[in-house]
């Protein structure tokens, strides 16, 4: 087996430039000009509707599919220039995961880890001490010897897992791999994969039409729709500046941007003389809101009142989303937004 070049931490494993692809002549771009680049060790998330693109666009990684155009480098690699049996040694550092496991239904979970190191040539007693190996990696040890009908979903991941890091790839490319399983699996195979990320060193791509995904485990993500990147960054800065609108859509689905049917319409009505704004809030990081709140009240004569609240937490910071309806004369309300906008604040009408 050839050996797969070492880089540094802060490299690019995956480098995608100007990727096209059309499946049939004259019809529609599945990739449209898509260029992206996955660092060394990076969870990196692809989130789109169905037929965005993102199948497409994983299986480019490995050559699974051909662009008609662009560059494809892994790890340093043209993998477009390679021949064929320099590909094949370039595809065993890259491990895949599939939504729907693709096990061997006839094969135990140590025969199923095994396959793709049996169809490189690798010696018996070297496939059976690396299956050991990989078994407690993913926790399967007690189910060596199982058939597929026998394991839950989760299990059944867990071997698709184990047999794509059977090569000891540096790479690691999921299609929807938590698609098929339900809201509690789901979260053990992505903190599964953080994990081997983590001990392993791992650069993880990943595609996925759920942004919960994304926002549990991905470091930066990238947003397609027909066949386009539309937008890409840190998950924390799409999360909360999301510049296109189906992104804020997506964003929507997860931390529920906007306020309970009916909160508005129960605020009270201005006083005389006063304005009322109405706008949402989202705040980031070290920001006590509290604070915030009764310091711009205080400071700039105005009051505001908590319409509808709540805090999460994205790569791992603190991130709060708030309806505030603020009550006072214009200029001020106006002046108490440009300070909270310039404490970092990002602040957005809503329309009542
Ligand atoms: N093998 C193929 N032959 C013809 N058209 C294809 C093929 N694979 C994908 N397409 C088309 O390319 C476009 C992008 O599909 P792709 O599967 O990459 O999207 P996706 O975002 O992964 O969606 P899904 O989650 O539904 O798979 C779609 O219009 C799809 O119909």
């Amino acid at each position: 087996m050839r050996d797969i070049p070492t880089l540094q931490a802060d490299d690019t494993a995956i480098r995608l430039a100007g990727l096209s692809k059309r499946f049939a002549a004259g019809g529609t771009l599945a990739l449209s000009d898509v260029s992206l680049e996955v660092r060394s060790g990076e969870i990196f998330g692809i989130v789109g509707r169905s037929g965005a693109g993102k199948s497409t666009l994983v299986r480019t990684v490995n050559l699974l599919e051909r662009p008609d155009t662009g560059a494809v480098t892994v790890l340093g690699q043209d993998l477009l220039g390679l021949d064929p049996e320099a590909l094949r040694a370039a595809r065993r550092g890259i491990g895949m995961v599939f939504q729907h496991f693709n096990l061997h239904h006839r094969r135990t979970v140590a025969e199923n880890i095994a396959f793709p190191l049996e169809i490189a040539g690798i010696p018996r007693a070297e496939r059976v001490a690396r299956v050991a190996e990989l078994l407690p990696l993913v926790g399967l040890e007690a189910k060596r010897d199982a058939y597929p009908a026998q394991l839950s979903g989760g299990q059944k991941q867990r071997v698709g897992i184990a047999r794509a890091l059977a090569s000891r790839p540096r790479i690691l490319l999921c299609d929807e791999a938590t698609s098929a399983l339900d809201p509690e699996t789901t979260a053990e195979i992505l903190a599964l994969i953080r994990d081997l990320r983590d001990r392993l060193q791992l650069t993880v791509l990943l595609i996925t039409h759920e942004m919960a995904v994304v926002k549990s485990i991905c470091d930066r993500v990238a947003v397609m729709e027909a066949g386009r990147v539309i937008e890409q960054g840190p998950v924390l800065e799409v999360f909360t500046r999301p510049r296109q609108e189906t992104t804020r859509r997506f964003v929507a689905e997860v931390i529920g941007h906007g306020v309970p049917a009916g909160t508005l319409a129960r605020l009270p009505a201005p006083r005389p003389g006063e304005a009322r704004r109405l706008v949402q809030v989202l705040f980031l990081g070290p920001h006590s809101t509290r604070a915030v709140i009764s310091e711009a009240s205080r400071d700039f004569g105005i009051n505001l009142d908590i319409a509808a609240g709540r805090i999460d937490s994205i790569a791992g910071e603190p991130f709060g989303v708030m309806a505030l309806a603020a009550y006072g004369p214009a200029e001020a309300l106006e002046a108490a937004f440009a300070w909270m906008r310039a404490l970092g604040l990002v602040i957005e009408e809503i329309a009542a």
